[in-house]
């Protein structure tokens, strides 16, 4: 095939595919990707930091991308990668975690909640851990009393707990607070999964956070030993950007496998050849928006979820919880229902698994009009 021929072949092929800016894409963590990265992909299109010997540059700009999220995140220390996603993310946390335990002869129990994304079955499948699923508050968090007894009651030798910092499915945030005390006094490792919440907590303005409700997840606890916060979520990089930090170096030789073929004669990443499009993106995004640019890019898409809230209650319609960053669920009874009645006019919704509700994650690629023709058409699916 002649290359005009193969790129005609292709546009036919991505003109099937949805587009962020249309408004239709209502149940995503992901968004159209900044402008400037597609330069930057174009730029390191070609890179590899699964040899980062070979690309010195790269691997400079992924060090100091892990050092830019870590101030972000309250540690100067900061060790990690910028991987595939959160789901590599939260396996190299689980990895780290197994590794650990077994150095110190501690059993591989460890707390995880409902509400975590199912990176975590994938874990649990591949690491045979044992997980204790804690009971859910009202609010869709873990019952740190619960926690608290449960960890202090030796039989139960539960090495390690994961709290999530922005639920998938409601945003909720687990009282990393509480969770890191008991990390502390019972000298237990805490993995925080801020895969989505990790580019939103940092930049929202207090007039969002609901009252009582703590917002503190990251290593300004002393407890927290890990965070996966994923730039190809709320960061605006191109998809493939996750990260995966720790508190310190100290971590690494839990990660470590000898690779003798490399310019580096160790790899701790579980993907070995992978792009440094990602880290590239990410640290020149950051670098664009910087503080100021989040906290705008946060604070508008709060404007919107409260806009949604506000015309869905007209509508005659509830959140199942207030929202605690910018994702909302509607309660819907016959939410699946509901949710095939929206598809047929192109309005990709998802629902949620914890409660009868519609879930839909208001990304900055949604505007109000597309928010209010999404309110009409749910509207009009309830008339007949
Ligand atoms: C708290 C948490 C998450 O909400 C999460 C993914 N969430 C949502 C991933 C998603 C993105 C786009 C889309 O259209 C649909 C789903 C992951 C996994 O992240 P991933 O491997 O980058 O997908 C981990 N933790």
């Amino acid at each position: 095939m002649e290359e005009q021929d193969i790129l005609n072949e292709l546009r036919k092929y991505r003109s099937q595919d949805l587009k962020y800016e249309e408004g239709y894409i209502l149940g995503s963590m992901c968004t159209k990707p900044h402008p400037i990265a597609r330069k930057i992909s174009e730029m390191f299109f070609e890179t590899n930091l699964g040899d980062p010997g070979l690309f010195n540059g790269t691997s400079k700009l992924e060090k100091e991308v892990v050092s830019m999220l870590g101030s972000i995140l309250h540690n100067n220390n900061a060790f990690g990668y910028i991987i595939s996603g959160g789901t590599e993310a939260n396996l190299t946390a689980m990895r780290a975690f197994k590794n650990i335990s077994k150095s110190k002869d501690k059993k591989q129990n460890i707390i995880i909640p409902e509400t975590a994304h199912f990176s975590f079955d994938k874990a649990r499948d591949m690491m045979d851990l044992n997980v204790v699923r804690p009971p859910l508050t009202e609010y869709f968090t873990m019952d740190v009393k619960f926690i608290r007894d449960y960890v202090e009651d030796s039989k139960n030798e539960i090495s390690g707990i994961v709290g999530i910092a922005g639920c998938t499915e409601l945003g909720s945030i687990d009282n990393i607070y509480e969770l890191s005390k008991i990390a502390v006094e019972n000298d237990i490792l805490l993995h925080v999964d801020a895969a989505f919440g990790g580019f939103v907590i940092p930049f929202l303005d207090d007039k969002y956070k609901l009252k009582g409700y703590n917002y503190d997840f990251d290593f300004s606890l002393n407890g927290v030993s890990s965070i996966t916060i994923d730039p190809h979520k709320m960061g605006l990089a191109p998809i493939s950007a996750g990260g995966i930090l720790f508190r310190d170096n100290t971590f690494k030789k839990y990660l470590d496998v000898d690779a003798p073929y490399l310019t580096e004669k160790q790899q701790a990443t579980l993907i070995g050849t992978r792009s440094g499009v990602g880290v590239a993106s990410t640290w020149g995004i950051m670098k664009l928006l910087g503080i100021e640019g989040y906290e705008n890019l946060v604070n508008e898409s709060m404007e919107k979820t409260k806009h949604l809230v506000k015309k869905a209650r007209e509508y005659g319609f509830e959140t199942a919880i207030d929202p605690v960053m910018n994702i909302v669920a509607l309660k819907d009874e016959n939410k699946q229902d509901t949710c095939m009645k929206l598809r047929e006019e192109n309005w990709y919704v998802s629902v949620c698994r914890c409660v009868e509700a519609l879930r839909i994650v208001v990304m900055p690629h949604l505007e109000i009009e597309h928010i209010d023709g999404f309110l009409e058409s749910l509207s009009n699916t309830k008339k007949y």
